[in-house]
């Protein structure tokens, strides 16, 4: 269970998020909509602990492991996909190669290929963005745009993982401008004046 209580932070003087409370518990998918510059990424940043909250907890069960996928993810840019995977999930001894080639091969990338991550197209690296979010079988998980690129194909891709991963009572939690079509929320909440609102 994700519990956030009356977070708030503010860069420099200008406020971002002013009072943000959320409950997310196991096998939920929610939705936060939001507009440019609104502080979903903000908001994700606190979550995984990348930043520090002014105000304000997040608090989560022990065990859970965080995975998430926040703006342009970083790769080293001249190893292919499964050496950049392995590197990711060893970083947490938690590396799984049959789970990463399923969810490669599930989304239409070849595990066994050699190209560097460097020549992927946008999409192709938004896949291994998401892939890495969930590769170590991590409980929470927070995906900023995750549909950014990808083609029809791939977008029913991801919408059959979120049903996998609601399944496997994971906790999951969407960031975007837009309702991805397709995609049952369990609460569709939207960030405004640094506050989340029933959508
Ligand atoms: N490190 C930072 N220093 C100063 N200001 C920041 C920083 N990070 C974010 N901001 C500001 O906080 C606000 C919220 O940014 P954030 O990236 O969280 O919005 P967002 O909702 O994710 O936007 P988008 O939909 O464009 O991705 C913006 O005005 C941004 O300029």
């Amino acid at each position: 269970m994700l519990k956030i209580n009356h977070l708030a932070k503010a860069f420099k003087h200008t406020p971002v998020l002013t009072d943000v409370s959320l409950q997310a518990e196991p096998g939920e998918l929610i939705h936060i909509a939001g507009e440019n510059g609104s502080g979903k990424s903000t908001l994700f940043k606190i979550i995984t602990g990348l930043l520090t909250a002014d105000h304000g907890t997040v608090k989560h069960d022990p065990d859970d492991v965080i995975g998430a996928l926040i703006e342009n993810p970083g790769f080293l840019e001249f190893e292919n996909v499964m050496t950049n995977l392995r590197f990711l999930a060893e970083l947490n001894h938690r590396f799984d190669a049959d789970r990463i080639k399923a969810l490669l091969t599930q989304f239409h990338l070849d595990p066994a290929s050699r190209q560097p991550v460097s020549k992927y197209s946008v999409g192709m690296r938004q896949k291994v963005g998401i892939i890495q979010a969930i590769m170590e079988n991590q409980t929470v998980i927070l995906l900023d745009e995750p549909t950014r690129g990808l083609d029809p194909d791939s977008i029913h891709q991801f919408i059959n993982l979120m049903t996998t991963l609601k399944h496997e009572q994971k906790t999951v939690i969407v960031a975007s401008h837009d309702h991805v079509a397709g995609l049952d929320y369990d609460q569709s909440l939207v960030l405004k004046d640094g506050q989340l609102a029933n959508a």
